[in-house]
């Protein structure tokens, strides 16, 4: 006060106007960390943090399924100032997500995505498309993966790449099981959505693809990446302290390089196919082509409708493939682990498919006749979903929900670990069991209220943004499984139970697949090896009548 006394009047005003303005910033700071009375419920907030200290890095999945158990089917969390509201049960996912589309279908805002990955492509990537006409237009183009007649016409790529890694298992050692599951969680949707063979590609592609794809979901994960959102002082660090900026670079690098090549190889095989216009070949039409060619026709109508620049149109093929890949190796590998360690199941769905195809390997029209290798899939897509608390979404304007009010900005998180193994919907909701779905097609125990939201699996969301290649992703593991289960044993390499804990035997990152384990593909019998190998060599000359 003494030193105050020295400065001119109006200079004293207006420090006091500044401390009394900081004073109040930070009383608000800290108010707006605690929990408002009518927000949904939780666990208390502490002053200055909110419920950031007891929210999980990795798995928060299973500490939100111990709170759903305490706080009920809606919660809401204070992550320092930010709201996050978690939805665990299918009544509210149904009603918010899907009955209130218009409020729940945007993305929330990610600093180190948008500015330093996507970058002037920022509106471009599915990840950051917002509630509006563009996604109408993306999602419209995307159903070429949704239809029954398109499903129908990407089976013979999806029978492809199955029939490639029966192949290429005949021959693995250990180390490149694993391996070759990834390169056909990749090999699929790139033939599906620009009609490329993964053979075709550089021989580092797969490998280029995959550690990139590694980076790039850290970069999306708490506790991995530092919290730019929150803090959003550590955006200015500079780029020799922060890693993760130079990891967004390399991404975003590939990012480009790749969409764009997705989009030159769907060119070049459509100008192909024009010069060749009228020859007798039956040539694949990826969802890259059809896009294209609906375009075209699109163009030519006055009063056309908006059609896709060059790099949106790559920004599309890239979002499917990279959407496609890691969530369909992480349910065809966490497959492959329960048909290991149970062998009772594995026995039940190398019956069915002895039965359905005795003497060679299926083709793709087997997925309509083996309910018990289905029952299985949907098991495995109950206890491990590929991405346990999906896509945020962000509230965009405020809204109420049974007396609870959510505000807007809110980032809305779906914990389907918590709706899929709820003991009031399932019984035993711990363990493999697939016949709950032959005997109830949700698999819905006894007594368990049944109610229009209760569905088979919540495993890809709900609403306007719910994953378009749900189908395709369920035909690409059945097809799989199918081939493999008609020509392998599975079987732990080691006497050892495999692992199966959560806890310990998954990865902690933003998928849920399983941590590298070991499994031998035995021949079921010698015999096999030879009707493998056919099925190889029948599927590269439909790929090749395709001009694949
Ligand atoms: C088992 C495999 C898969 C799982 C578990 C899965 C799961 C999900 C989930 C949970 C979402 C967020 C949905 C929401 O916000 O409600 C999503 C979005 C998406 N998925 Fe999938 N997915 C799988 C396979 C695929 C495949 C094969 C493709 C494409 C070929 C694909 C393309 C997409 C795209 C483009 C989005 C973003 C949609 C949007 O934001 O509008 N997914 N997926």
């Amino acid at each position: 006060m003494a030193a105050m006394s020295y400065l001119p009047l109006w200079l004293s005003a207006a420090v006091i106007a500044v401390s009394i303005y900081l004073a109040f910033l930070t009383v608000q700071y800290f108010l707006s960390t605690l929990r408002p009375k009518d927000f949904p419920p939780g666990p208390p907030a502490v002053l200055g943090l909110g419920n950031l200290h007891q929210i999980p890095l990795k798995k928060p999945y299973l500490k939100f399924q111990e709170w759903s158990r305490i706080y009920g089917e809606i919660i809401s969390l204070k992550a320092g100032t930010a709201d996050l509201i978690v939805l665990q049960s299918p009544e509210v996912l149904h009603e918010l997500l899907s009955k209130r589309a218009a409020c729940y279908s945007g993305r929330p805002y990610s600093y180190i995505s948008v500015e330093h990955v996507f970058g002037e492509h920022r509106h471009k990537h599915i990840l950051n498309v917002q509630n509006d006409s563009y996604l109408r237009r993306w999602r419209t183009a995307a159903a070429y993966l949704v239809g029954k007649n398109s499903l129908q016409d990407m089976m013979p790529m999806q029978e492809a790449t199955s029939t490639t890694l029966s192949r290429n298992l005949l021959k693995s050692t250990l180390s490149e099981t694993l391996r070759e599951l990834k390169k056909w969680a990749l090999a699929t949707p790139l033939l599906a959505v620009c009609g490329q063979r993964l053979e075709k590609r550089d021989p580092d592609f797969a490998d280029r693809f995959f550690s990139i794809q590694k980076v790039w979901l850290e970069l999306l994960e708490p506790g991995k990446a530092p919290p730019v959102d929150a803090f959003p002082f550590l955006r200015w660090v500079p780029e020799r302290f922060a890693l993760w900026k130079s990891n967004a670079r390399m991404v975003r690098e590939f990012m480009l390089e790749s969409y764009f090549s997705y989009l030159e190889t769907t060119l070049e095989s459509r100008n192909e196919a024009k010069k060749k216009a009228g020859g007798s070949q039956r040539r694949f039409k990826s969802v890259l082509s059809r896009i294209m060619e609906d375009e075209e026709a699109e163009r030519e109508k006055q009063n056309a409708k908006a059609t896709f620049s060059h790099d949106e149109l790559a920004y599309v093929g890239g979002g499917l493939i990279d959407a496609a890949v890691d969530t369909t190796w992480a349910t065809l590998s966490s497959f492959v682990l329960y048909m290991a360690a149970c062998p009772d199941a594995q026995a039940k769905a190398h019956d069915e498919i002895s039965r359905v195809s005795p003497d060679k390997p299926p083709a793709g029209d087997v997925i309509e006749s083996i309910p018990y290798i289905r029952a299985c899939l949907l098991e495995i897509l109950r206890l491990c979903p590929a991405a346990p608390n999906g896509i945020p979404r962000v509230v965009s304007r405020e809204d109420n929900y049974k007396g609870f009010r959510i505000p807007k900005g809110a980032t809305v998180v779906t914990n389907f670990w918590a709706m899929q193994r709820n003991p009031d919907d399932y019984d035993r909701p711990d363990e493999f069991l697939p016949d709950r779905y032959l005997n109830h097609p949700l698999g819905l125990k006894v007594g368990a209220q049944e109610t229009a939201a209760k569905r088979a699996t919540y495993t890809f969301g709900a609403g306007r943004r719910i994953c378009p290649g749900d189908q395709f992703a369920q035909n690409s593991v059945l097809v799989a499984m199918s081939k493999l289960l008609w020509a392998y044993n599975i079987v732990p390499t080691e006497k050892e139970p495999l692992d199966l804990d959560v806890e310990t035997a998954f990865h902690p990152g933003l998928i849920l697949g399983p941590e590298p384990f070991k499994v031998d593909f035995v021949l079921r019998d010698v015999a096999r090896e030879e009707a493998v190998l056919r099925d190889y060599d029948e599927a590269q000359a439909i790929l090749g009548g395709f001009g694949l």
